[in-house]
């Protein structure tokens, strides 16, 4: 039944938030009354983001006056009252809390939205991402005190979020009151902003002052933004003198990022940086082992290594890739196989066969180091010339298909040896060498899709 008690709460709304704002976040949000709650369907996520964060507190201290306490709390859902119950797709509680204004709309900071599945179990050690993984769970044990604070920095889908994550949840299994806040860096912003023209900006500094674990995503988006950046270093200088644990994600190293004040990056090194990078082929497979058995699905090794040597610089990428072969075997009643595979994935293959050839790979590295395609086959021997042939024959042997020998002939007709030598000396570089694992990096981007 569509309630009246909503139209009240509408009527107040209205007056109180700017126009603006209450037609794009309120007005949109469609109401059923139940018992003792009241379900608020909205249009999308970012809607239920925006209501969350500026206007729960408000909304839920109408409902109750109006209810006189009959409703104690708004349930809010993506969907729409035509389609429900099936549209229900993610349910959030907003618990009425009561508010020291009511007539303020930004209330209190978003808190503990972690994804539960984002935890350390559900995480595939490698390599690549041993140390963060190491990191985190020691921070996640010794909140505070391990490393404060600890900055993950690394390529786009490589873990950062899943391990942030995977500390809040576990900091939050050990002690459910913990006040652990998750967010991403532009919301921040958002709320700032949000809270300057409300007037409201020392409600803001107080509650982000006061919380026991701050995750802070991306802080990339930071980038020029001052006052944000001011803010955030006083909130930052608070929590570290009261020993309330700090995480950060960064897409790179904190002071590769333009725009960031010398004061912030530098106070980001405080505690400990770690790096994650893309993972081998042997952590690519197992997180598709992984992600495939949560969905009751069992993978053939042939399909797993097909799919880890397909995409190996992001695993959402990869991620997707493997969703996209379920869909279509759930869709054809076929079962996974090589050739369903093939199938599934065709549009991809035929932009990744023009990519990964070794022709291909050695003009990308070549362009990248600003060296000539022909300095790669030559005899020059010069570091400069040296470690782009080297890292070219790494990338050509974890890439394509070719023989040692093969691709030793694509280099100047070098020896198998030789080429063996400059795949093991790559890979030990990018473990000690922060330069060469980021150029790595770039490259494994530039030659995916
Ligand atoms: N080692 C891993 N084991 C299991 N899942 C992983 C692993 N690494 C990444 N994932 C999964 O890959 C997806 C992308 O990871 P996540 O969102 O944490 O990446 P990110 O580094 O934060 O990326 P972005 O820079 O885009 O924010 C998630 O679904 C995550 O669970």
């Amino acid at each position: 039944m569509p309630s009246s008690l909503w139209k009240h709460c509408l009527n107040h709304l209205e007056g109180e938030l700017d126009p603006q704002e209450f037609n794009t976040y309120i007005r949109p949000l469609q109401a059923i009354q139940q018992d003792t709650s009241l379900r608020l369907y909205a249009p999308n996520q970012f809607v239920i983001d925006w209501v969350q964060n500026c206007a729960e507190n408000r909304i839920n201290t109408l409902l109750s006056h109006y209810s006189s306490g009959r409703i104690e709390k708004a349930l809010l859902e993506v969907g729409s009252c035509s389609l429900q119950p099936q549209t229900h797709i993610q349910t959030v509680e907003l618990t009425s809390k009561p508010t020291r204004s009511s007539s303020r709309v930004i209330d209190r900071i978003p808190e503990s939205r972690l994804n539960k599945n984002y935890t350390f179990d559900s995480f595939v050690e490698g390599k690549s991402n041993q140390l963060p993984r190491a990191a985190s769970h020691q921070v996640a044990e010794n909140p505070g005190s391990a490393y404060n604070p600890l900055f993950i920095y690394g390529g786009v889908g490589l873990g950062k979020t899943h391990l942030m994550h995977a500390v809040g949840n576990y900091i939050r299994s050990l002690n459910p009151s913990a006040r652990v806040v998750y967010l991403h860096s532009e919301q921040f912003v958002a709320e700032m902003i949000k809270a300057l023209q409300l007037n409201a900006i020392n409600e803001f500094k107080t509650r982000y002052r006061s919380v026991d674990i701050l995750l802070i995503d991306d802080i990339q988006f930071f980038a020029g933004k001052e006052r944000s950046q001011e803010e955030f270093f006083y909130t930052f200088n608070t929590l570290l003198e009261v020993q309330h644990q700090i995480i950060l994600t960064c897409d790179r190293f904190p002071k590769e990022v333009n725009g960031l004040e010398e004061r912030l990056t530098s106070r980001f090194g405080w505690g400990l940086t770690v790096a994650v990078e893309p993972p081998e082929l042997e952590t690519r497979v197992a997180i598709l082992m992984n992600k495939a058995s949560i969905e009751n699905i069992i993978l053939s090794d042939d399909v797993a290594f097909f799919l880890g040597r397909l995409i190996y610089s992001n695993v959402r990428e990869l991620e997707g890739a493997l969703r996209r072969v379920i869909a279509y075997s759930r869709f054809t009643h076929r079962p996974i196989t090589m050739e369903l595979t093939r199938e599934a994935l065709k549009d991809l293959l035929t932009l990744q066969e023009k990519l990964v050839t070794i022709e291909n790979i050695q003009k990308t590295v070549a362009e990248y180091y600003k060296i000539r395609v022909s300095d790669l086959s030559s005899k020059r021997r010069s570091r400069t010339i040296a470690r782009p042939r080297q890292t070219a024959m790494l990338l050509s042997k974890e890439l394509t298909d070719h023989s040692l020998t093969e691709i030793g002939k694509f280099f100047g007709g070098r020896d198998h040896t030789t080429v063996l030598h400059a795949c093991r000396k790559i890979n030990e570089l990018k473990g000690t060498d922060r330069r060469m694992a980021e150029d790595y990096q770039n490259l494994l981007k530039r030659l995916s899709t």
